[in-house]
């Protein structure tokens, strides 16, 4: 029979249950971090239980840590969940990149870097953008707290299975357009519930010329969709990426020979199918308090709909038919799972180069990851950012959101290129607008928004 790439991996995983009821699931790699897995391993000490995988279970410490003065967590809530993890996996025997560490970093990056990010695999974490990993061809989900728990007793997992949404994406992208803006684009135009009950993969011309970095940015925001996972079936990028990784299989050949059967047969199998013309897209910018509430950089800025929209512009402090071009930004903040990688600095790099950012403007760069803050510093773009007037900083969640020191003041408006600008979501008061690392450079130079096609042209 026909099927897609989600029901090949699923099916290989399901070690209990009828299909259309709950089914068991094994899982094959669990990553953890500080803000939801305090309460599992206590869960686990009180029913007396050992981790079942250590081997299969790695932690990091990314929401709490400050990211100038690293070891100097003044927060106590955030101290005291630092300390926990610490504690917990030693006590448990888990691999862990804590604060300092050669390869601590954002959860959703360490899993690809280190190489335990792979084709076929069902993915974990207590972490809602844990769908980054489906890039690989794995399925990967964000999991609450009781089933960290669950995870760590008995490596499985009670999942319904959802139903199968491919999103076709073909045609050449506009110079300035990235995957950012894909999606962003894709969220704004079919909805923040699009992908509820659904596992979506992406797929067509545009996502195989994408690459894997590109493709976990899209994977990444699937939540932002409603989708819990996100998939992009393997192929040759995928095998480059991974191929020499500390983690990547020993039997390399035998794993490639499996892997290339991960693919969705026909566009038949799958429910639903969303179209998109890589052409009709343009640089995103949000203008409210949800991903969806975007327009294109050249768009005025939508009609009142609904009491969301009023409440929306009334807390950005905007007005329909206005232009991203017009918002008074005041921070610009590039770094998150999203796009803290190292070729979203170097985008944002090659157009802050030799320029200053504008009067008014704090700007700060986050590797999302150590190893990335490294290879960025070899390629010497710390020192591109500073001599712009940014600041260059250790890596971790940071401004993506507030809990942590890095906070956009009560009313100011913030160029992000995180994931989500909810009210309040990288501080109180903050006014959050989504959009690519090269649309904030930019909007750094300028002290307000611009579209990057006519930078480029
Ligand atoms: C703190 C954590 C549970 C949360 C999530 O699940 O996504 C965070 O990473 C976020 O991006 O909002
Ligand atoms: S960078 Fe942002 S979205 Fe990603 S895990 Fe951290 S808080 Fe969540």
């Amino acid at each position: 029979m026909k099927t897609t790439l989600f029901d090949k991996v699923w099916n290989k995983h399901v070690v209990a249950g009828n299909p259309g009821e709950p089914q068991l699931l094994y899982i094959d790699l669990h990553l953890i971090h500080e803000v939801t897995s305090p309460q599992a391993f206590e869960g686990l000490r009180l029913a007396n239980r050992p981790l079942r995988r250590p081997d299969l279970t790695f932690g990091t410490m990314d929401h709490n840590v400050p990211t100038k003065d690293i070891y100097n967590i003044s927060d106590l809530v955030a101290k005291k969940q630092i300390e926990a993890l610490e504690k917990n996996c030693a006590e448990f025997n888990v691999s862990l990149f804590g604060n300092g560490h050669d390869k601590q970093g954002i959860v959703h990056m360490i899993g690809p870097e280190i190489g335990v990010t792979q084709p076929g695999k069902t993915i974990v974490c207590g972490d809602s953008h844990t769908a980054t990993h489906g890039a690989f061809g794995a399925i990967a989900f964000g999991i609450g707290t009781s089933e960290v728990e669950h995870v760590f007793a008995t490596q499985t997992l009670w999942q319904t299975k959802p139903k199968n949404m491919g999103v076709k994406i073909t045609g050449d992208l506009q110079k300035g357009v990235y995957a950012k803006d894909i999606i962003l684009y894709l969220i704004s135009k079919y909805g923040v519930d699009f992908g509820t009950g659904y596992a979506v993969e992406y797929y067509g011309s545009t996502i195989e010329g994408l690459t894997m970095e590109e493709r976990m940015s899209i994977c990444n925001m699937s939540i932002e969709g409603g989708a819990k996972m996100g998939m992009v079936a393997p192929d040759d990028t995928t095998l480059d990426y991974l191929k020499g990784r500390e983690f990547a299989p020993k039997n390399w050949d035998q794993a490639v020979e499996e892997w290339r059967t991960l693919k969705t047969d026909d566009d038949s199998c799958f429910d639903r199918i969303i179209e998109i013309d890589a052409k009709d897209i343009a640089p995103q910018v949000s203008w409210g308090t949800n991903p969806g509430m975007c327009v294109s950089v050249d768009e005025s800025f939508p009609e009142i709909k609904d009491e969301n929209d009023t409440r929306a512009y009334d807390y950005m402090d905007l007005k329909p038919g206005g232009y991203a071009k017009d918002i008074e930004l005041g921070y610009v903040f590039i770094g998150s799972c999203t796009n803290g990688r190292l070729s979203d600095l170097e985008e944002a790099a090659k157009i802050v180069k030799g320029k200053k950012i504008h009067d008014g403007i704090t700007g700060i760069v986050v590797p999302g990851s150590r190893p990335v803050k490294k290879a960025a510093e070899k390629m010497g773009l710390d020192k591109i950012f500073e001599e712009a007037g940014f600041e260059w900083r250790e890596p971790g969640c940071s401004m993506c959101l507030g809990m942590n020191p890095d906070q956009v003041p009560t009313g100011v408006h913030c160029a992000s290129t995180s994931n989500r600008n909810f009210e309040g979501r990288q501080g109180k008061g903050a006014r959050t607008h989504l959009c690519s690392p090269a649309m904030a450079a930019t909007a750094a130079i300028n002290g307000h928004f611009v579209d990057i096609r006519e930078e480029m042209a």
